[in-house]
């Protein structure tokens, strides 16, 4: 067994891991980043680019079939699901080479390959051959799709995300199990490529909604293109010469059949916790075996040890694993100067049509915080202007504000342009803006931000801080 001793050993070069293994560099040169499986990230390789550029034929394919809308017929439109999917891999791999050429650039004594896991809580085992002593570790390890037994009576013809992206051609009919934000996302682009979605859910959940109104708006919406019953009773998934066969009863009760070439799992993801040995690096763990953490500085209890990313179960979204990375990689250089770092306002957007954007606390948040004293503001955007324009008019907004303060703290959304409205939204609730000093921004007509102003003013007269918004006022401007 070969021997090393490091300042710092980084588990994980996904997006997490990469960001603390150049923050930790600023500190010590005597730094190792652990890697187990392909380099490239689950970003680039598996998750949001590969997901986003199906997502893009999707979109593309759909806006021909409602150009008809408009007077336009581009006549039939022939989806190429060789081409579709070609363009998804070229473009991924591009995504994928700029990781590679980075990671190529550390230098070699800094990238050890293999499965790491720990000894004791200084000691790494790395494969068969290699371990380490490292003063400080960064567990940054990433997800891994969370597959309930029973669909794995599909076997073979059971897929999940990282599998869609390998397909040389569209398959004719996919079941998809969780509509949750992966199965809103890819289940949506199938079902617009052509391809027959069914989608089967739990406990009536739909991507991130919390608020019902906008949850059962979002199903109905949904439900107009394809299938999806959330709250599905599935009686057997059966393997069968030609794919997969589902029992299940239909939302009126009837027994159903199903048959479909593939089933696509995507009914979460788990953290890459289980298989590090966790329990040899002496760090206090939750009921379920995660390591207990700080928000602020990603330090398990006082130990030497941090924890980053999917790893930590805590938002396992792109950004947050960067600022985590980055945050705990100083941390793990700077050890034992622990310093809290910068954590934003929450913020998650999912790239469906319409768009979901969630930012800052929930609705459930804001009753605990204001104990009851606050208000919704809502737009829906079935008539607004700009939306109506250009045939996106569907969605609801929700706003939240904190009575006497007039604090903006967060909102939910289902509608056109999520992910622009979701940043500013963002923006507002970082720098602690109140509901009229939002108000006090410009507003360009005719914008989509338009229908944002109306949900503002509504939110500002249930707050009593502004008079009644004007009816049905398309272009009313600044004070209107
Ligand atoms: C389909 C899909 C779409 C997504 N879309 C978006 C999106 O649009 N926007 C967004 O913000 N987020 C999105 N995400 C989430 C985002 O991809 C993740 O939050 C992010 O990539 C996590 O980064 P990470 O560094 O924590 O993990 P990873 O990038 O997964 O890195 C973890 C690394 O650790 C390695 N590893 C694991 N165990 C060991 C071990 N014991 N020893 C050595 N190495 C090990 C793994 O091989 C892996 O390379 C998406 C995810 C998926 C699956
Ligand atoms: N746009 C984005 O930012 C983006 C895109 C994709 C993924 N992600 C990240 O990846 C994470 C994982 O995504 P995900 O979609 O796998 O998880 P998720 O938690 O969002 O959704 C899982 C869904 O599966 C359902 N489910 C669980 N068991 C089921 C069963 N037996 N049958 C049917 N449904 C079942 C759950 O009720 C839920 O709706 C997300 O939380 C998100 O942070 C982000």
């Amino acid at each position: 067994m070969d021997k090393r001793k490091v300042d710092v050993a980084i588990i994980g070069a996904g997006t997490a891991g990469m960001g603390a293994y150049r923050a930790a560099r600023k500190h010590t040169d005597d730094v190792v980043m652990i890697e187990g499986g392909p380099y490239g990230t689950t970003c680039a390789r598996v998750g949001c680019m590969p997901s986003k550029l199906l997502i893009a034929a999707a979109d593309s394919a759909h806006h021909m079939t409602k150009a008809s809308m408009f007077g336009i017929h581009p006549g039939d439109v022939r989806i190429d699901g060789k081409a579709v999917m070609e363009r998804v891999r070229r473009e991924r791999d591009r995504f994928v080479s700029f990781v590679l050429e980075a990671v190529e650039g550390f230098p070699e004594a800094h990238r050890v390959r293999g499965h790491a896991r720990f000894l004791s809580p200084n000691r790494i085992a790395v494969g068969d051959n290699l371990e380490i002593e490292a003063g400080r570790v960064v567990i940054a390890t990433g997800s891994r799709p969370n597959i309930p037994g029973f669909l794995k009576e599909a076997k073979d013809r059971l897929i999940v995300n990282d599998d869609v992206f390998e397909w040389q051609d569209l398959p004719q009919s996919v079941a998809v199990f969780g509509p949750g934000i992966i199965g809103l996302e890819l289940g949506q682009a199938l079902s617009r490529l052509g391809i027959r979605v069914r989608m089967f859910g739990v406990g009536g959940a739909v991507g991130p909604l919390q608020e019902d109104a906008i949850r059962q708006y979002a199903l109905k919406s949904f439900n107009d293109e394809f299938p999806l019953d959330a709250d599905a009773k599935v009686q057997s998934v059966e393997r069968t010469p030609e794919g997969v066969s589902i029992r299940f009863t239909d939302p009126e009760g009837g027994d159903v059949t199903e048959a479909f070439d593939y089933l696509l799992a995507a009914t979460g993801r788990r953290p890459n916790v289980d298989e590090l040995d966790i329990r040899n690096a002496d760090i206090a763990q939750d009921d379920q075996g995660s390591p207990l953490f700080d928000h602020y500085t990603l330090q398990c209890g006082d130990s030497h040890v941090f924890i980053v990313g999917d790893a930590n179960n805590e938002a396992p979204l792109l950004h947050e694993a960067a600022d985590e990375g980055r945050i705990a990689g100083d941390n793990a250089g700077r050890y034992p100067d622990v310093r809290a770092g910068l954590r934003r306002v929450p913020l998650g957007v999912v790239f469906t049509d319409p768009q979901i954007a969630t930012v800052g606390m929930t609705l459930k948040q804001v009753d605990e915080r204001c104990k009851g004293c606050y208000a919704i503001g809502e737009v829906s955007f079935e008539s607004q202007g700009r939306s109506r324009v250009i045939g996106a008019n569907k969605g609801l907004l929700h706003l939240y504000g904190e009575r006497g303060s007039g604090l903006f703290l967060g909102a939910e959304m289902f509608g056109p342009a999520a992910e622009h409205i979701g940043h500013l939204l963002a923006w507002a609730v970082q720098n602690r803006m109140t509901v009229t000093e939002m108000l006090d921004m410009p507003f360009y007509h005719p914008v989509i931000e338009e229908g944002l102003r109306t949900a503002l003013r509504d939110l500002s007269r249930n707050l009593d801080i502004g008079p009644p918004p004007v009816e049905q006022c398309l272009d009313c401007g600044p004070g209107g």
